[in-house]
C-alpha cells in the first residue's frame, strides 16, 4: 500500500524534501545493464532529515499506522532504517532490534545474504534479540529491488517472528521489489516513478 494515493497533506512536503542524486554511488554500466535501466537515481534521504516538519511528519505518519496494533518488534535496516526506526519503535513502545551488516554485532548472530540493485550484501540479527510468537515490522528507507527486506524478513521468521508489515518511505516501482515480498504488505510514503 502507498500513502501517496491517500493524498494526505504531509506527503507532498515530505516528497520534496528527498533529494534525488543522479548515478550515485556508481554510474554502474555493467549493473544498469543488467536492470535494463538508464541509471542509478540515489534517493538522498539525508535532505529530509534537514527539516524538522518533513522528518516528524514522516515519523508521525508510520506511528499512526501502527500504533496500537500489539507491535513489540521494531526491526531496523543498517543504515537507513537506523534513523526511521527507533523514533517509531519508542513512539509505539516497541523495542528496536538493528538488523546490521557482517561482523558489527558483538554477540551471536543469525545471517542472511542478498542481491542489491548494485552488489551483494550480508544482513546479521543477535540471537535472542527477537523471540518466537512476536509481531514485528520491518523498517527501511527504501525499497529498490526488494532483496534487502526479504533477507530482513528472513531473519526474522527463521526465529519464529511474525512479519506484519514492512514499512519504507520510499519506493521505486518500477523495480518491483513489491512483487519479490511473497505478498508481504508493504507500505511506503512515496513513490519515485522516473528510475
Ligand atoms: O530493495 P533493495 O534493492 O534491496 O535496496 C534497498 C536498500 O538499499 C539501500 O541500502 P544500501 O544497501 O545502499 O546500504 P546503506 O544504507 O548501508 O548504504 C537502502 O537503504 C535499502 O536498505
Ligand atoms: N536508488 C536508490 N536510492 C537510494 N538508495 C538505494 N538503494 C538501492 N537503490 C537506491
Amino acid at each position: 500500500m502507498s500513502a501517496y494515493r491517500d493524498e494526505d497533506p504531509r506527503l507532498h512536503g515530505i516528497k520534496t524534501k528527498i533529494r534525488v542524486v543522479p548515478h550515485f554511488p556508481k554510474s554502474g554500466r555493467e549493473v544498469l545493464t543488467f536492470l535494463g535501466l538508464a541509471g542509478i537515481m540515489f534517493q538522498d534521504i539525508t535532505t529530509l532529515l534537514l527539516d524538522p516538519k518533513a522528518f516528524k511528519d514522516t515519523i508521525d505518519l508510520f506511528v499512526e499506522r501502527y500504533k496500537g496494533k500489539n507491535i513489540s518488534v521494531v526491526a531496523g535496516i543498517e543504515a537507513r532504517g537506523f534513523i526511521f526506526g527507533p523514533p517509531i519503535a519508542l513512539a509505539i513502545g516497541a523495542k528496536f532490534v538493528p538488523l546490521r551488516k557482517p561482523k558489527k554485532l558483538p554477540g551471536k548472530v543469525i545471517s542472511q545474504e542478498y542481491i542489491l540493485e548494485y552488489g551483494r550484501d550480508c544482513l546479521e540479527m543477535h540471537v535472542g534479540a527477537v523471540e518466537a510468537g512476536e509481531r514485528a515490522i520491518v523498517v527501511d528507507d527504501l525499497i529498490a529491488t526488494g532483496g534487502t527486506l526479504c533477507a530482513a524478513m528472513d531473519l526474522l521468521e527463521r526465529v519464529g517472528a511474525e512479519v506484519v508489515e514492512c514499512a519504507c518511505v520510499i519506493e521505486l516501482p518500477e523495480l518491483k521489489g513489491r512483487e519479490r515480498l511473497n505478498g508481504k504488505p508493504l507500505y511506503v510514503l512515496v513513490e519515485y516513478l522516473e528510475v
